[in-house]
């Protein structure tokens, strides 16, 4: 599932990162952000924990992935610690995104500035509505189905975003599988079916808002009943 490259041992081969690992990176990075514009130039695990919001000894072993270790009574450098961790994650370069299907979620990701510190560019929008396409959003002009795969591999693109309704979900995954897509974001409610060597990541926001619901619900059942008199 993860599309990061893992880190090399001495000898050159690669070492795999677990999942839960890869899924704190972004978190990491975002409180080293944080420490960097305070100015602050070293941390301790600990400091960078809270940050992170996780506990000290889970921070140190998936720092240790990296083969960062930081230095006994100085911490961790925050610059190299950035560096690391945006290496690992690919952001030392941009990475260029198609998104299929420019709705109300493909616009309003389109429009998202906040990719871009992220090292990720929506390059290309591409949607099966004759009404949209050839319509500007966020200065992309909007593209026909037909011409994903030139548009792929003119950009050299190899993420792309499903943004379609789920009975569409497969379709576009294979369209974007054949134009040379090796990376897939699915924000439909559909699961699809991909070779190997294709990863794809489902973001089901539906699925979360339930779980936060079955918490809350599982609150409210253990709070004490007050019986009325
Ligand atoms: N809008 C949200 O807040 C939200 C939240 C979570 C998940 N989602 C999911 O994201 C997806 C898109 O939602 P939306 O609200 O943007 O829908 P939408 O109907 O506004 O947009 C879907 C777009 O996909 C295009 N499309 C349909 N079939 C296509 C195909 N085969 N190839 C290319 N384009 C195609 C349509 O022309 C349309 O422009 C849905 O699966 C939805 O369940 C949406």
């Amino acid at each position: 599932m993860t599309i990061l490259r893992s880190p090399r041992l001495a000898d050159g081969t690669a070492r795999g990162i677990p999942d839960a690992t890869v899924a704190r990176l972004p978190v990491y990075l975002r409180a080293l952000n944080a420490l960097a514009e305070q100015g602050v130039l070293s941390c301790a695990s600990g400091e960078l924990a809270e940050q992170a919001g996780v506990n000290p000894a889970k921070l140190r072993k998936d720092l240790s992935y990296l083969g960062s270790y930081g230095t006994r009574g100085v911490g961790y450098d925050v610059e190299y610690l950035r560096y690391q961790i945006a290496r690992e994650m690919g952001q030392t370069q941009d990475w260029d995104v198609v998104i299929v299907g420019v709705g109300n979620l493909g616009s309003a990701l389109s429009a998202y500035q906040g990719f871009s510190t992220r090292g990720i560019r929506v390059a290309a929008l591409v949607d099966a509505d004759p009404r949209r396409v050839g319509t500007t959003i966020s200065d992309i002009v909007v593209s026909p189905v037909d011409q994903l795969g030139a548009i792929v591999a003119e950009r050299r693109i190899s993420i792309g975003v499903i943004a379609t309704p789920g009975e569409a979900a497969q379709e576009v995954a294979d369209r974007l599988v054949e134009a040379g897509i090796t990376s897939i974001l699915n924000f439909a409610p559909a699961l699809v079916q991909v070779p190997d060597g294709v990863d794809v990541r489902k973001v089901d926001l539906s699925i979360e808002l339930q779980i936060l619901a079955y918490h809350e619900q599982r609150k409210t059942s253990s709070e004490p009943k007050v019986i009325e008199a």
